[in-house]
């Protein structure tokens, strides 16, 4: 039978945490404060979202990432050319790609690049062997029709344990994640890191959820519960 630990408050699990889709300053210094491994920055998407920011707050945004901390530039670029038109206007510490480029466009990209490269998939997908083979790290996500993330909604999570059993490369988990549910998604899964966009955001007096506002509570929340140390009884 396995459980949280309660025997050792202190101790974190080795589950990466990124705190995606921050728009504003205090909410990335909230993130990095949680103990967030990496802050996602969304620009150049295609899709209606209010987590996507300009370039020039990008690259604000990024730049004010602590050393230690990896800030991701999160894209969904038209081709490879675009994408490193950005990454390189921008200087992220790593760029995730949503959307339409191929496996061999995002082995061109990675090739282009010095950041690591970070592929979001759907969990349903057939050749997700062949994205996995053409980046640094599977992000599995719930994308919408455009390949779009920020759904707030989560997918099988034994389907992307199968992927984590079966490819040799890191494996993120997102899509739907919340304080509430990433420990047991984290426990399900076992992947190597973990990523929320909508589930952490700020909801207003009318119950409301205000998109691309983090609630800093539910940051601190979702990183402890996504690292709290699990073990074997
Ligand atoms: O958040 C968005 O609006 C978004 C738009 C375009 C590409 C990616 C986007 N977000 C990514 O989707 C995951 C999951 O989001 P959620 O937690 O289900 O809301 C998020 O972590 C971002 O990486």
């Amino acid at each position: 039978m396995s459980g949280v630990s309660d025997s050792n408050p202190g101790s974190r699990s080795s589950t990466r945490v990124k705190i995606c889709g921050v728009t504003r300053s205090a909410d990335r210094d909230a993130a990095v404060v949680a103990g967030a491994d990496a802050v996602g920055v969304i620009c150049d998407v295609p899709v209606d979202t209010p987590r996507e920011v300009d370039e020039e707050t990008a690259a604000d945004l990024l730049d004010g990432v602590p050393p230690l901390v990896t800030g991701v530039l999160v894209t969904m670029p038209d081709n490879v050319d675009d994408a490193v038109e950005l990454a390189q206007a921008l200087g992220p510490d790593a760029v995730q790609v949503h959307g339409g480029l191929s496996p061999s466009e995002l082995a061109a990209l990675g090739r282009r690049l010095s950041q690591d490269i970070v592929v979001a998939v759907d969990a349903d997908a057939d050749d997700v062997g062949a994205y996995a083979d053409a980046a640094d790290a599977l992000l599995v996500d719930s994308v919408d029709a455009e390949g779009g993330g920020g759904t707030g909604e989560t997918h099988d999570w034994e389907r992307t344990r199968d992927i984590v059993d079966d490819l040799d490369v890191p494996v993120i988990l997102a899509g739907g994640l919340t304080p509430d549910n990433v420990a047991e998604a984290v426990e399900t899964v076992r992947p190597f890191g973990v990523d929320v966009a909508t589930g952490v955001e700020r909801v207003n007096d009318a119950g409301d959820r205000v998109g691309g506002e983090k609630d800093h509570e539910g940051v601190r929340e979702f990183v402890s519960n996504a690292t709290r140390e699990v073990t074997t009884a």
